[in-house]
């Protein structure tokens, strides 16, 4: 796969009209992530203009519920035709079984491949220190991602979505087949904002990334042209 297809790109942005207007100055993005803020705003008229621009689309709503409430809502937007959809490990091992039937369930109905679902391990922007004296979690921060990790795959999940940090382990375990896309990545010359857990793009695609999902050095950046140029040069030199 071309290193510019590997990078996701999330429209963090409040309105269809600002989304739509970042997917035209950015027509060499592949693949871009529709959130809570532009899909609250929008609701699913995003995802058609996406698909109409012939875009990849990952649906990052993470559904987090009781697995019949989980269901419902996975079997809804499962008849988008998107690409990738997240749900949270925590919401446990029969929330998981049955996103999975219900994913399966609305791409049928609605005449599209059954979207690649993926559980968040631990969101990037936690820390261990959250990890242990907030979340009151009592496991180091590394095997907590490992075990999330687990759970999706035991459930039969198509991957995880994981920190950098914890890509190399998660791929050791978890084996080639799984995907992992990683968020919190940051270029070196990029501000982390609230990304607790990163690496640079290089490091987390030698580490053992799918994907990773790059916003705001692209987004927020001055020229956001040059900042994504720059970053498919950096993948590029890898070589992979
Ligand atoms: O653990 C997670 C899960 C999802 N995200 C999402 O990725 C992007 C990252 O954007 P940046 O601007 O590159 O920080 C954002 O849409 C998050 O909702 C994450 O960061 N961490």
């Amino acid at each position: 796969m071309p290193v510019e297809d590997q990078i996701i790109v999330p429209l963090d942005v409040p309105t269809e009209q600002e989304a739509i207007a970042l997917v035209e100055q950015l027509p060499q993005v592949t693949f871009w992530k529709v959130g809570l803020e532009l899909f609250v705003s929008t609701g699913p008229g995003i995802i058609r203009f996406l698909k109409n621009q012939q875009k990849r689309v990952f649906l990052d709503l993470k559904f987090h519920d009781i697995p019949n409430t989980m269901a419902g809502a996975i079997r809804q937007v499962s008849t988008y035709g998107v690409d990738l959809i997240t749900v949270h490990a925590t919401a446990g091992r029969r929330a998981l079984e049955a996103v999975n039937v219900a994913a399966r369930d609305g791409a049928q109905q609605a005449g599209y491949p059954s979207p690649k679902l993926i559980a968040i391990t631990l969101l990037t922007s936690l820390t261990s220190r959250d990890l242990a004296f907030d979340l009151k979690v009592p496991v180091e921060l590394p095997e907590y991602a490992l075990q999330m990790a687990l759970l999706a795959q035991e459930s039969s999940l198509n991957g995880a979505v994981c920190s950098p940090q914890e890509v190399a382990q998660l791929r050791q375990v978890c084996g080639d087949d799984f995907l992992l896309v990683c968020p919190g990545v940051r270029p070196s010359w990029a501000q982390a904002d609230d990304q607790k857990r990163s690496m640079t793009p290089s490091d987390a695609i030698k580490a053992g990334a799918d994907y990773l999902v790059i916003g705001r050095p692209i987004t927020a950046a001055p020229e956001p042209v040059a900042a994504w140029e720059k970053i498919c040069e950096e993948l590029a030199a890898l070589g992979v």
